[in-house]
């Protein structure tokens, strides 16, 4: 059992090195933690993959690296040897660590064949890939990278420990090449390459093994330094407005200004309402150009229509004069825009509200330029983009985007923005250097209109609160916006998640 405050810490190779460092300072033997990390990762492997009783064994291929990933791998194929699994050891290796070089003797003692050849293993089950871990640090060469793609096309389980070998532990990245894991045992403290959209195909299914590092020497080493953090549910729940003051009404509990849709994106401007609605927030008005006003009263009998004169071909043409932003908690603006309503962003620009800035409103932000407009705001703002629309917004930083957690840092660091990145594992990094990105997910949210759900869902929570809170309410919306999206896809399959079906699970994501 893992200890729950384990979950939320996030390392690079080079923390991680340092709270290892510190446990052997402090006198725990390094062969000690290698035999314990092992065992745990053994016993998990037996759990996954039990002898059948119908055969007397189960063949298993171990691929050993020259580190101590290598040395965790000799140790987990020795004990499955001794439970009765046929293990075969791949190691084209000729200078192993001194540790993982007495594993090796130990399990060549023992008679586990020691082969310098992958073929020799193409028969087997089940692989443990024990090839490297957070040492890897420049690109692998043949022919360990001819065997990685082998033992890939063969179409077998991979269980990876620590971290597929060949992936970058911080960035992610394919060193050359990487194993397809199918199931990867994440050592001691979750990895930054865990939470890179890249890495995330190589990864397979996920889990911490936790051993019992300090959590002394993990705070003395990540301390207050740490900027990186994973969001986990009890404290994304803990951001959501429940339980709800008996004696409130609706007027304490925000209203939001939601600028959005045209003619010729109607379903936008109806998502992000529908977004807007679940997450409960007190009063809700939709500035939309006036030929959508009908349609939205049909589908959002809630909410108060500002409708605006519209251009020819149906974008909002001006807000009307008599708007007075200071009768909202917050403005959202973006789904459904189109590119026309320039001189409307930069008026909620001048606003003195927060502002969340979406979809076209971050492309025409991007024509004016975040970093001179965006510092110069009184109230905080907020943008949300997917990776074009960030690189519209911060063009520099396409070589940051192959590393999206430094990207998002540098872009709410520059403009002094929250800068919420959208993708598989959804980064929210603040000026001040902090982001903290969503561990779960679902790829049913890749499709058109599930951002304005997001849009609408997050303008409702900010609008709720106090705007020194605001960064827990994004984190909670893009949480809950997930969470909506895995409930809907475990229900109805990835492919039944159209955007109007997430809206109706985020009720029903609360509740589960
Ligand atoms: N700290 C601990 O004791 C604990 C660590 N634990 C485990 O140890 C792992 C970290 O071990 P590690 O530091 O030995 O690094 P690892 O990932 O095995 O690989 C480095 C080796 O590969 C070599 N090498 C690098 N690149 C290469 C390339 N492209 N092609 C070829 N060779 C290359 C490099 O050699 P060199 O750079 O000197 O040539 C070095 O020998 C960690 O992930 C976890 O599994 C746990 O048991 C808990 C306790
Ligand atoms: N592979 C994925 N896994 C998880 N979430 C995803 C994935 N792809 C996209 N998403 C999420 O879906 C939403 C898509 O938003 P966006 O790109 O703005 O789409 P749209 O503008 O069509 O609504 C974002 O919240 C994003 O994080
Ligand atoms: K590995």
């Amino acid at each position: 059992m893992n200890r729950p405050e384990i979950e939320q810490f996030i390392v690079t190779a080079e923390q991680m090195r340092a709270i290892e460092n510190r446990v052997f300072d402090a006198g725990m033997p390094v062969a000690a933690l290698m035999e314990k990390v092992a065992t745990l990762v053994a016993r998990r492997i037996q759990a996954l993959y039990p002898l059948p009783k119908s055969a007397n064994t189960l063949s298993v291929g171990v691929l050993v690296g020259p580190g101590h990933n290598g040395g965790d791998a000799l140790v987990v194929a020795r004990e499955l040897h001794f439970r009765g699994y046929e293990v075969i050891i791949y190691c084209p290796f000729t200078k192993l660590k001194e540790l993982t070089q007495h594993h090796a003797n130990y399990a060549a003692s023992l008679g586990i064949p020691i082969y310098q050849e992958i073929d020799f293993l193409q028969n087997c089950a089940l692989f443990v890939d024990g090839l490297f871990g957070f040492g890897l640090e420049r690109a692998i060469k043949d022919p360990v990278a001819t065997a990685i793609a082998l033992v890939n096309t063969w179409g077998k389980p991979i269980l990876s420990i620590d971290i597929p070998s060949g992936l970058h532990t911080d960035t992610g990245a394919v060193l050359g090449t990487a194993i397809s894991a199918t199931h990867t045992f994440c050592l001691g403290l979750w990895k930054l390459a865990f939470l890179q959209d890249q890495a995330l195909e190589y990864l397979g299914q996920v889990e911490l093994v936790d051993f019992d590092l300090p959590l002394a020497d993990i705070e003395a080493v990540l301390g207050n330094f740490s900027k990186v953090h994973r969001i986990v549910t009890e404290q994304a729940k803990s951001g959501l407005p429940l339980p709800r003051p008996p004696a409130v009404h609706k007027y304490k509990l925000g209203h939001l200004l939601l600028i959005c849709g045209s003619r010729q994106y109607t379903g936008a401007a109806i998502l992000a309402g529908l977004g807007a609605r679940g997450s409960g927030v007190g009063m809700l008005s939709m500035v939309v150009p006036q030929s959508l006003k009908l349609l939205l009263n049909r589908h959002l009998p809630e909410a108060l229509v500002i409708d605006c004169p519209e251009t020819e071909s149906g974008a909002i043409a001006h807000l009307p004069p008599e708007i007075d932003f200071s009768a909202y908690q917050a403005i959202a603006c973006g789904p459904g825009l189109t590119m026309q309503p320039m001189l409307l962003v930069k008026q909620i620009l001048d606003s003195d509200r927060p502002l969340l800035l979406d979809a076209d409103a971050l492309n025409i932000l991007a024509q004016i330029d975040p970093r001179q407009i965006l510092p110069q705001r009184s109230a905080p703002t907020i943008l949300t983009p997917h990776p074009g629309e960030f690189l519209r917004l911060f063009p520099d930083l396409i070589m940051d985007l192959s590393n999206r957690i430094a990207a998002g840092q540098s872009a709410a660091q520059q403009s002094g923005a929250i800068v919420v990145l959208k993708g598989a594992r959804v980064a929210i990094a603040e000026p001040d250097g902090n982001i903290y990105i969503n561990p779960d997910s679902t790829p049913a949210l890749a499709r058109g209109g599930s951002g304005d759900v997001l849009t609408g869902l997050m303008g409702g929570l900010i609008a709720q609160v106090n705007p020194e809170n605001l960064i827990a309410q994004v984190q909670t919306a893009v949480w809950w916006h997930a969470q909506a999206g895995i409930l809907a896809a475990k229900e109805r399959t990835e492919l039944g998640v159209d955007a109007f079906t997430l809206t109706q699970y985020l009720i029903p994501a609360l509740q589960a």
